[in-house]
């Protein structure tokens, strides 16, 4: 099977730490396939997804990645543009005008109402479902969902999931996600992969 992503000897020791939060360890991702990442607060969950997504990271390793491989990443802070409405967040990664698919979206995700608020009025769990979408826009081949769930409540989180899980039977992609909350894992029986010394 053609693998999406292949790391090894992946390892974080942060400047000032006596010795490793993690690590050596590998991992490998093939399409569809679902990685949940536990560890305790501060054990490198977040370093790691970013070193895994090339995003500036102390983590160390090697990070084989398939050509042109699509990540879409949603972190529990939105990190959305401030100066753009809550679709204009959504739309901005998207290669082209999807009008219907961006209603459609906004609607099931139950941000109809919202969805010409700039980023700065919408509440967390407003921001982080534009942020879901965000991250969903591109059609990714990888979702990497970094406690991007955390601060939704029932039923916004339960909408969340039947959009993703439509999403997801859609385009088959693959999925990383972290959660200090079990009941908020979209693949609960996934895979663990344990960060600890
Ligand atoms: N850019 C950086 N430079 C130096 N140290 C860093 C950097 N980024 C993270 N760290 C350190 O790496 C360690 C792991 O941080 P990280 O945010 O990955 O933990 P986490 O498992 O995601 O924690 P939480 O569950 O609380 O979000 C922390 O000690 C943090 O200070």
């Amino acid at each position: 099977m053609t693998m999406l992503i292949r790391a090894t000897a992946l390892g974080l020791c942060p400047p000032g730490h006596q010795r490793a939060l993690f690590g050596p360890l590998a991992l490998t991702l093939g399409p569809g396939e679902s990685l949940r990442l536990n560890g305790a607060s501060g054990a490198g969950k977040t370093a790691l997804l970013r070193h895994l997504a090339g995003l500036p990271s102390p983590v160390r390793g090697e990070v084989i990645r398939k050509p042109g491989l699509r990540i879409g990443f949603a972190f529990a802070e939105p990190r959305l543009i401030p100066g753009l409405s809550a679709r204009g967040n959504v739309a901005l990664p998207l290669p082209r005008p999807q009008t219907v698919w961006l209603q459609e979206a906004l609607d099931q995700l139950g941000l109809g109402a919202c969805a010409a608020l700039p980023a700065p009025l919408l509440s967390k769990g407003q921001a982080q479902r534009v942020a879901l979408l965000r991250a969903l826009a591109i059609r990714p081949d990888l979702v990497i969902l970094d406690e991007a769930v955390s601060g939704l409540d029932p039923e916004s989180l339960a909408r969340s999931r039947d959009f993703l899980e439509r999403s997801r039977a859609e385009t088959g992609f693959a999925l990383i996600e972290t959660s200090h909350d079990a009941t908020r894992f979209f693949a609960p029986d996934a895979p663990c992969l344990k960060l600890a010394p």
